[in-house]
């Protein structure tokens, strides 16, 4: 978020087809929770254009980018490396100590789609569960996030945004920006 160190989130493993709908929403997740990038490994063009095309309509900033590979990402990140997986620490145990490692420095959050490969797991700083039981990429996602932030996210403000969705208790209301 701004004024903070980068926050960026590492999809693993997309299944071009099978994995369209749940790696576009690893993009969206990443861009309302407040993290600042998506870098999405693999043949994920599909996805890339629909998390561009909200960040226009809906604002940012927020960066999504697809490569071609993860090792030298996770080797060379300058900062704190989290995987999330069922088989990690669990969030609320280590969840002050990535908040710490965030203070010094950007940090990567890496999330899989199917099996993660071994070496993600020992070249991370934190493996981190939210809960011990298997999920979604996503919900682990959303929740470790706003551990991250704290709730900040939910304040954040959007620059550049074509419309806005206008709180309301019942109904629909989007305007278009000045
Ligand atoms: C469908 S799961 C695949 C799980 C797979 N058995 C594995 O080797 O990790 C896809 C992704 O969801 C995330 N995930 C699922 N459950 C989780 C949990 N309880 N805590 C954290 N992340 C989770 C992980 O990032 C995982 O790579």
């Amino acid at each position: 978020m701004q004024g903070e160190s980068e926050v960026v989130v590492l999809r693993l493993g997309h299944r071009p087809g099978r994995d369209d709908r749940m790696t576009t929403h690893i993009g969206l997740t990443a861009r309302a929770l407040g993290a600042d990038r998506a870098l999405l490994v693999g043949d994920a063009s599909q996805s890339e254009t629909t998390v561009r095309d909200i960040t226009t309509r809906f604002g940012g900033p927020f960066d999504v980018e697809v490569v071609d590979s993860y090792r030298d990402i996770i080797r060379d990140w300058a900062g704190t490396v989290v995987h999330l997986t069922m088989y990690g620490e669990r969030v609320q145990d280590v969840e002050e100590d990535i908040r710490a490692a965030h203070a010094e420095g950007p940090v990567l959050v890496v999330v899989g789609a199917e099996k993660v490969p071994f070496e993600v797991y020992d070249y991370a700083d934190f493996n981190v569960g939210v809960t011990n039981q298997p999920h979604s990429e996503v919900a682990a996602l959303s929740v470790f996030l706003d551990r991250l932030f704290e709730g900040r996210e939910l304040e954040r403000e959007w620059e550049d945004a074509e419309r806005e969705v206008i709180p309301m208790e019942t109904g629909k209301r989007v305007e278009e920006v000045e």
